[in-house]
């Protein structure tokens, strides 16, 4: 799939994108859903899918609920409900994101793992491969359906059955560090790592039964800024960005 004349030219023929939802929020604290900021995101998808491949976005909820945000402290709203809200908030920022991609005339699906069959097609893994193969941008909401994980462990899932080549964290962070780069100014970031070194240091920017569902299936992640210039075009055009985790 390399094309010399095109430095974006794709490296990786199949991809699986986890975005954070703050990639669509306004400001400095990434809330809500900015149009502006949604089309911009858009357009590198469609530019990525102009080029032939097939991708497949697992959205985050961040920018409107986690359900962490209830739980410290919480009496009245359940652990487990805080997670459903979650949960449903990244069908909201789906359906964003599927409508700003359909008006600039590219093909979508989106499906949620969460059952609203007015809203949006269930995830059926098998619907969700025939969709790739067309050439249809596939949005993957309501994270696993389940309680307790983040969309972290949905894009470790949806990664490895759908068989991408690579799993890709748009996140807020730059790639993985020693410590937590937002705790610590002497933090030092990792170009490179291999799951176990993750998963010994406990490095926390992805939830850890992600990154041991991925080393099971050999499934690479890199960890990149999402709003560094074109970040997800060069991340699936392998130029070096963020930090990359293998076996
Ligand atoms: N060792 C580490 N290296 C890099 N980031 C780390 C590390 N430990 C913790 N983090 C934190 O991991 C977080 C990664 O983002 P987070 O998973 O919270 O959001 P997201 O899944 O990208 O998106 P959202 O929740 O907005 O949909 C950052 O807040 C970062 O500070
Ligand atoms: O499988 C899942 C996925 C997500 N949740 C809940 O939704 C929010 C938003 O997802 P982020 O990954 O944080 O963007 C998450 O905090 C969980 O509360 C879930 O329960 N199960």
């Amino acid at each position: 799939m390399t094309d010399t004349a095109d430095p974006l030219a794709p490296h990786f023929k199949r991809v699986l994108l986890k975005l954070s939802g703050e990639s669509l929020g306004y400001g400095d604290n990434k809330l809500g859903i900015s149009l502006d900021k949604t089309k911009a995101i858009a357009e590198q998808l469609a530019r990525v899918a102009g080029r032939g491949v097939q991708l497949a976005v697992v959205i985050g909820g961040g920018n409107l609920l986690r359900g962490a945000q209830f739980t410290a402290g919480a009496e009245t709203i359940k652990p487990a409900t805080a997670d459903y809200m979650g949960m449903l908030a990244t069908v909201m920022n789906g359906l964003a994101l599927q409508d700003t991609l359909e008006a600039m005339g590219v093909e979508t699906r989106l499906q949620s793992a969460v059952r609203m069959e007015t809203v949006a097609e269930p995830y059926i893994r098998r619907r969700a491969l025939r969709h790739l193969e067309k050439g249809r941008i596939v949005i993957l909401a309501g994270g696993t359906g389940n309680p307790f994980v983040t969309t972290d462990t949905a894009a470790a899932l949806r990664g490895t059955e759908l068989l991408a080549d690579v799993l890709l964290k748009a996140t807020k962070v730059d790639g993985v560090y020693n410590v937590d780069p937002k705790k610590n100014d002497y933090a030092e970031k990792f170009d490179r790592l291999t799951f176990d070194q993750v998963i010994q240091k406990q490095l926390g920017v992805m939830d850890i039964g992600a990154f041991e569902m991925c080393r099971l299936a050999k499934l690479p992640i890199l960890v990149f800024d999402y709003k560094q210039d074109a970040a997800i075009e060069k991340a699936i055009a392998g130029q070096p960005i963020g930090t990359i985790v293998t076996g």
